[in-house]
């Protein structure tokens, strides 16, 4: 089954094209980094992922995601969990009170706090439960938002999503503010949950692709410049196409880092 088919995706925001020919293809299962510079278009993209925007009609063009042209957002956002940092945002400007607990249930409802007209029965909670506990956040259970850390309050982000069960997640630089010890531990967060759901990472930092990640995307300017297998697409001479930087990559231990510049 595939989770994304895109074939001749064309976007444009006022007219002025932003995603060029996008030809696309995640299969479940196919942990997938999509890696290009700021402003090559990866957000767009997501955001096609998500039908929050609409190609360009041409007769020429297929998009599906998990095999259907059509989606009612709502069901379709139970199927997709899509992590960005302005979910980060929302939650501590607009609830800072709210407790890891209440972060997590607030996902049945896709809102950013719990309101009274709300209702939660027991399984709801039991979900709420069953997910602190795979992810190993039971101590953020009562913690309030306000007292969490950056990384604290993203793993509470990521439960949320994952009370639907969807059958993949998409994270959309999920390392951002995290130091380098809090990142490595929410890079272990997400390989565990890599081991029941699909992975779709979008990113400019290579530091973020772990190892179960088998297939890269290389976006530069709106269009996609490659798509294959990890190791034959992260080296110096396609890297530094994408960043426009002489660039020197090494691989260990099956994580890949900028080793010089230049
Ligand atoms: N709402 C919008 N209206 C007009 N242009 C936009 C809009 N959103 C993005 N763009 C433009 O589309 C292009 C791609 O932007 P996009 O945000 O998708 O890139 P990105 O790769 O996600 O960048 P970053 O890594 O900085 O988040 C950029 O030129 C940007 O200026």
């Amino acid at each position: 089954m595939e989770i994304i088919h895109f074939e001749h995706v064309n976007v444009a925001y006022d007219e002025q094209d932003v995603l060029h020919d996008i030809n696309l293809s995640i299969k479940e299962g196919q942990h997938t980094v999509i890696l290009g510079a700021n402003g090559s278009g990866k957000s767009t993209l997501l955001k096609l992922f998500s039908n929050d925007i609409y190609p360009r009609f041409s007769e020429a063009t297929t998009k599906e995601v998990f095999g259907k042209k059509v989606w009612d957002i709502w069901e379709l956002k139970k199927h997709l969990g899509i992590i960005t940092n302005d979910l980060h945002y929302q939650f501590s400007d607009r609830a800072p009170n709210l407790s890891g607990f209440e972060v997590t249930l607030s996902g049945f409802y896709s809102s950013f706090h719990i309101y009274e007209h709300q209702e939660f029965s027991p399984l709801h909670v039991t979900k709420v439960e069953e997910v602190l506990d795979f992810l190993e956040i039971r101590h953020l259970r009562d913690k309030h938002i306000s007292e969490m850390s950056t990384g604290e309050l993203r793993k509470c982000i990521i439960a949320r999503s994952l009370v639907h069960e969807p059958k993949a997640m998409i994270l959309d630089e999920p390392t951002v503010g995290l130091d380098i010890k809090a990142q490595l531990n929410f890079i272990e967060m997400i390989r565990k949950i890599a081991t029941q759901r699909t992975i779709i990472l979008v990113t400019h930092h290579l530091e973020e692709i772990f190892e179960e990640i088998s297939q890269v995307v290389l976006i530069k300017q709106g269009c996609i410049v490659a798509q294959g297998e990890k190791e034959a697409l992260l080296n110096d001479a396609q890297l530094s196409a994408i960043f426009d930087l002489p660039l020197h990559v090494k691989c260990e231990k099956g994580r890949y880092f900028v080793q010089s510049v230049g």
